[in-house]
């Protein structure tokens, strides 16, 4: 038995359920009112399954291995917190995720099983890649060897190939949504992002469909592509050159762009500041320059030619298009393993059942990017790019550069106010009316923790304390940790 719950919950109850109404595609094919899910809607509940490890967290989900009891079959058992999507207002991207995943058909692509619900959370269990995120190997490895990212690099573009022929732009490719099998073939994951276009040959629900205006999750800093920091509309080029950076990635061991902060990561997209290291070969460095191509329809897999261009590019020569899955995937680095006892489904420490539902699996959003997301060398998932906007430029000198910003409140006893935030490298600490586009306030700058200091009172809350005086502020995307730290780092450079 299904329960009902009020609200928004009570249309996500309804659409994850398994028939739907549904709107005839834009391709103008004739459907049927009401369709049945390949992927059905079961009634069971999170006691038919032996949870074991923690695969990892999302911005509103937990991944957790999970063994079917009565089949033995293990699953990635994806956990949403309904109440949580629901305040966030991420119920079309969960719908859009679930009825996308549901229609796709490819060996490189994270199949979706069943779903279920109860009170609390709605959970998608998909096809479990025991291997991890490609993102793990390259740490682990330091950076791949470019058979190594060529077996990897043709995994993904024949999935790519699938996705854009489908009529979807996927829109958050990079080495954390490329998960990996058991024998370490490449699954492309994490469809959250991903964006209908017209005449697309997925059916898709009426509410479900992705609403750039509303749409906060435009991708991840390091792989944005220049069109989309420019509000150009999106096309099957973002994933292009997302695949341009996860290649130079998986090369060198970091991101093109990486940079201290996300204004200076998408100041060097812009700019298109590539640096190639010379152990590059000239066949790899020539597909990356290429793939990162300013212009998104000169991508080669953009062009009138389709996936020809990329696929007989000479970086590829010698890969075997039809034959990919028969091939042996390169060695896996393990993970140094601190706990000798582990067992796979021996349920992890961290994990505790009673946490779902209970709303922890947005504990790590809305934080632009949390201190510790960033400390693992997780490049933050953008929340907006307002943040790169050109009108902050007038407030900096020439040379000097911000190294964090955000729109915050400045909490006063009577009113609180929206003020602009930011950081320089000179270093400068100002806050700016953003509609007069005024500087409303100069915060002295002292390399002396005794003269300036940040007190963090929760995720959100912070204080600026100087000998005069203490404002205090709230960032509604919880960085005030990486306030502090972006603080502490320029006294201590
Ligand atoms: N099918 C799967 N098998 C194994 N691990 C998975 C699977 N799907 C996801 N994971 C792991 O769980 C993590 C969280 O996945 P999820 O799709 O919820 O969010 P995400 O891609 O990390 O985050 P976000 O929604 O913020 O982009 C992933 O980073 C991945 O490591």
């Amino acid at each position: 038995m299904l329960v009902v719950i009020g609200g928004e919950g009570a249309d996500m109850e309804k659409d994850f359920d398994s028939k739907l109404k549904i709107q005839n595609n834009s391709s103008g094919v004739q459907r049927s009112k009401s369709f049945a899910f390949r992927a059905p809607q079961e009634n069971f509940t999170v006691h038919d399954f032996e949870l074991g490890k923690i695969y990892g967290v999302g911005s509103y989900s937990k991944v957790v291995r999970a063994k079917k009891k009565d089949t033995g079959i293990v699953y990635a058992l994806k956990i949403m917190d309904k109440k949580f999507i629901t305040k966030e207002n991420k119920t079309a991207y969960v719908k859009l995720e679930r009825i996308v995943l549901d229609q796709l058909d490819h060996p490189g692509i994270v199949r979706l099983f069943f779903t279920f619900q109860d009170t609390f959370s709605l959970y998608m269990a998909l096809e479990s890649c025991e291997g991890g995120e490609l993102f793990d190997q390259v740490t682990r490895k330091g950076r791949l060897s470019e058979d190594e990212a060529q077996f990897y690099a043709a995994e993904v573009v024949d999935a790519l190939e699938y996705i854009h022929g489908m009529g979807l732009i996927h829109r958050d490719i990079k080495p954390e949504n490329l998960l990996l099998t058991a024998e370490g073939h490449i699954k492309i994951a994490d469809f959250g992002s991903v964006k209908p276009m017209q005449g697309t040959r997925i059916t898709v629900l009426p509410n479900a469909a992705s609403d750039d205006k509303a749409c906060t999750f435009v991708g991840t800093a390091a792989y944005v592509p220049p069109e989309v920091l420019n509000s150009s509309p999106a096309t099957f080029g973002n994933d292009l050159w997302a695949l341009g950076c996860t290649l130079y990635q998986m090369l060198s061991g970091t991101s093109p762009f990486k940079d201290a902060s996300e204004w200076l990561i998408f100041q060097r997209i812009i700019a298109r500041d590539i640096r190639f290291p010379a152990y590059f070969s000239e066949e790899a460095r020539d597909l990356i320059d290429h793939l990162l191509d300013i212009d998104p329809s000169r991508r080669p897999g953009a062009g009138h030619d389709g996936y020809a261009s990329l696929k007989q590019h000479p970086f590829f020569r010698g890969v075997d298009w039809m034959n990919l899955r028969s091939q042996t995937p390169p060695k896996f680095a393990l993970e140094q393993r601190v706990h000798s006892n582990d067992s796979d489904d021996v349920q992890d420490s961290s994990w505790n059942p009673t946490h779902i539902g209970d709303g922890s699996a947005g504990q790590n959003d809305g934080n632009g990017g949390s201190a510790s997301s960033s400390e693992a060398g997780h490049i933050t998932r953008l929340a907006s790019i307002d943040s790169f906007d050109s009108k902050w430029q007038q407030f900096l000198e020439p040379g000097e550069s911000v190294l964090m910003i955000s729109m915050v409140k400045k909490i006063q006893k009577l009113t609180n106010k929206k003020v602009q935030l930011i950081l320089t490298n000179k270093p400068k600490l100002i806050y700016v009316n953003p509609s007069k586009l005024m500087v409303k306030g100069n915060i002295i700058w002292s390399d002396n923790p005794n003269d300036l200091s940040i007190q963090v009172t929760s995720p959100s809350h912070f204080k600026i304390c100087t000998p005069k005086k203490v404002l205090s502020f709230e960032d509604a995307k919880q960085r005030a940790l990486q306030w502090k730290k972006a603080i502490e780092a320029l006294q201590n450079r």
